[in-house]
């Protein structure tokens, strides 16, 4: 469904993304994982669009999407969660979800005129606000709610949005202990959409563990290690990066 092939970027003279080649498939929730700076939000930025490679291509259901700038790219069925910035703050958490709706089925962006006759989008927006556990701050307004709740929200619009790609950079960044498993669940759920590919950066292992069908690691921009969860998660590449392990030492000791 979605593949990089050769990926590069470079910013000056820093290689941020190196000749990355991967393919994505349908059913499948893929970790991307390195230690801090090794490209990972970079790759992101690359597939959905906010920048632009200096080498190699995307392609979404074999179509190469590289020339396309990020709308076109959403459009196509790439969503992404961007951390809280395609949230209207001075809407309510209800209106945000009902503008996602409406974009998904075409019918265009104005919030007041058509949703007395649009029976259901009004069904689709309240179910969506069920499914990230928001119905009862259904009025609030999003610059109101705390944290949590707004990830939430952003959640729930990129799943109104209906994508084919669903993209999470950090998901839990910043919540609560009592709020990332309401996350967790939300991509639980997406994940038995089998018609649905899923990225998910994310720097903690043991979420990583658990949701992921697949891990590929980056490191310094470059495609280190790819692999199911257990076999990855035991590679000394990641053993290091994150346990600071040092795989030599464990077998000298
Ligand atoms: N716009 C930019 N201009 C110059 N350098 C950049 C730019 N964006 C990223 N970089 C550099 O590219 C490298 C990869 O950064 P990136 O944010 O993708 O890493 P990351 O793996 O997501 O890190 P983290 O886990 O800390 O978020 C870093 O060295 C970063 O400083």
């Amino acid at each position: 469904m979605l593949e990089t092939r050769d990926l590069t970027v470079r910013f000056g003279g820093h290689v941020a993304v190196n000749a990355v080649s991967c393919a994505f498939e349908p059913g499948t929730l893929t970790a991307i994982v390195g230690p801090n700076g090794a490209g990972k939000t970079t790759y992101f930025n690359l597939i959905s669009g906010q920048i632009r490679a200096s080498a190699g291509s995307v392609r979404l259901n074999g179509v190469d999407v590289s020339s396309l700038g990020a709308p076109a790219r959403a459009q196509a069925g790439l969503g992404r969660a961007f951390q809280l910035t395609n949230l209207f703050p001075n809407l309510t958490v209800r209106e945000n979800v009902r503008l996602a709706v409406q974009a998904r089925a075409g019918a265009g962006l104005n919030l007041w005129r058509i949703w007395s006759d649009r029976r259901d989008l009004v069904v689709r927006a309240d179910e969506v606000l069920e499914a990230v556990a928001l119905a009862d701050k259904g009025d609030a307004f999003a610059s109101s709610l705390p944290h949590g709740d707004q990830r939430k929200l952003e959640v729930g619009i990129l799943m109104a949005l209906e994508p084919q790609v669903f993209m999470f950079d950090e998901p839990t960044a910043g919540m609560s202990v009592d709020e990332v498993p309401v996350i967790l669940n939300l991509i639980r759920q997406l994940k038995a959409d089998k018609t649905k590919t899923i990225l998910l950066v994310e720097h903690k292992m043991d979420v990583v563990r658990e949701l992921s069908d697949r891990i590929i690691v980056l490191h310094n921009g470059e495609l280190v290690a790819d692999g199911d969860p257990a076999t990855v998660i035991a590679s000394p590449v990641v053993q290091q990066a994150y346990l600071g392990i040092n795989p030599e030492e464990e077998v000298s000791a």
